[in-house]
């Protein structure tokens, strides 16, 4: 096991944090789950700058492990890491295959490319001529599509029937939840369907992230710095699975995204790029140089909101609001 900081006991006291606290709302390129605009806090630890970014749907319970993951990171720091640069995939979500292009050249490089199916409105049609437009772009990439469990069992094999020509690194949650997924990857065995399946919500929403390793679920799992409580607990989880991991963002700025770098290089093995190029989908950040890669890698910078960023994009006031109550709801439900 690489050395790993522990969460820092005791917590730091909410006022403290509060203090030095900014809530931004960034504007996004691209549309991506929905929302154009990307609401986080970031906080000013004595470690790192660090940001608590739920998403706004989440009720409290859930949050709090992502405030469990910013208090860490800002007050304990990062983990030690084993490897300097860490490779990253581009990310395209469920634009229109006329959009691919565009996307695609929103980042540096795109040796991995993960493409959003299975979006809510569309169909089988949309994906197919999404991820055959990233094919023709780009016909050496390492191709993988995530579909958010969106897809029900017979969806899935279908889908990954009209796919598989497109030789898939792996499926990221194609359908809901640990057992589906189970007798999903059974299937395609059963059928000689050589996809690989990768777990992501059903690691980071379900209350037992290893029940995925013990069923059998998935033949890799993705990790998430924020919903899974800090980066120390995410490669306990990684350690504890046994299985290979890819580290992925969660659509936050480039001082959340640097949290997701600090797991990624610190992880054993990694014998996959990772989700952390999101900062490129971003129309606005709050570090002076944006955390993007360079040659498909994120090196192991230090990241750093800049002051008049955070005040070129700080939220409306009722929004602060709204977030620092939260945050404070969040804390209670921490204990030391
Ligand atoms: O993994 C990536 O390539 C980018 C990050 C990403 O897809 C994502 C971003 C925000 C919320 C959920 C997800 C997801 O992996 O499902
Ligand atoms: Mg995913």
């Amino acid at each position: 096991m690489p050395q790993v900081n522990p969460t820092p006991s005791p917590l730091p006291d909410i006022e403290e944090v509060l203090a030095a606290a900014h809530v931004v709302s960034l504007p996004l390129k691209v549309r991506f789950r929905g929302v154009t605009h990307r609401e986080a806090v970031i906080l000013t630890g004595p470690r790192e700058h660090s940001e608590f970014s739920p998403f706004l749907e989440y009720g409290d319970a859930e949050a709090s492990a992502w405030l469990r993951c910013a208090l860490e990171a800002g007050w304990s720091g990062f983990p030690d890491p084993v490897r300097a640069a860490v490779p990253v995939n581009a990310t395209v979500p469920a634009v229109p295959p006329a959009e691919v292009a565009s996307v695609l050249g929103r980042y540096d490089a795109a040796h991995t490319v993960k493409v959003k199916v299975a979006e809510r409105g569309q169909d089988l049609h949309d994906d197919v001529a999404r991820v055959a437009e990233v094919r023709r772009l780009l016909p050496a990439a390492h191709l993988r599509v995530d579909a958010n469990g969106g897809w029900g069992h017979d969806e899935a094999l279908a889908a990954l029937e009209a796919l598989a020509g497109f030789s898939l690194q792996y499926a990221e949650q194609p359908v809901p939840g640990v057992e589906p997924l189970a007798a999903l990857r059974e299937e395609l065995d059963r059928r000689q369907l050589p996809v690989l399946i990768a777990a992501d919500e059903a690691v980071r929403k379900e209350s037992d992230p290893l029940a995925v390793a013990r069923l059998g679920a998935a033949d890799l799992i993705v990790v998430k710095a924020q919903p899974l409580g800090g980066a120390a607990r995410a490669l306990q989880i990684v350690s504890d699975a046994g299985l290979p991991a890819v580290v992925s963002s969660a659509l936050d700025s480039s001082v959340g995204t640097r949290v997701g770098a600090a797991l990624a290089a610190a992880l054993p093995r990694l014998p996959y790029a990772c989700g952390l190029a999101t900062v490129s989908l971003f129309g606005g950040d709050v570090a002076a140089e944006p955390y993007v890669a360079a040659h498909g890698e994120l090196d192991l910078r230090r990241v750093a909101a800049d002051p008049d960023l955070l005040r070129r994009y700080r939220a409306p006031a009722e929004r602060a609001t709204w977030w620092f109550e939260r945050l404070r709801r969040c804390r209670e439900l921490l204990v030391n």
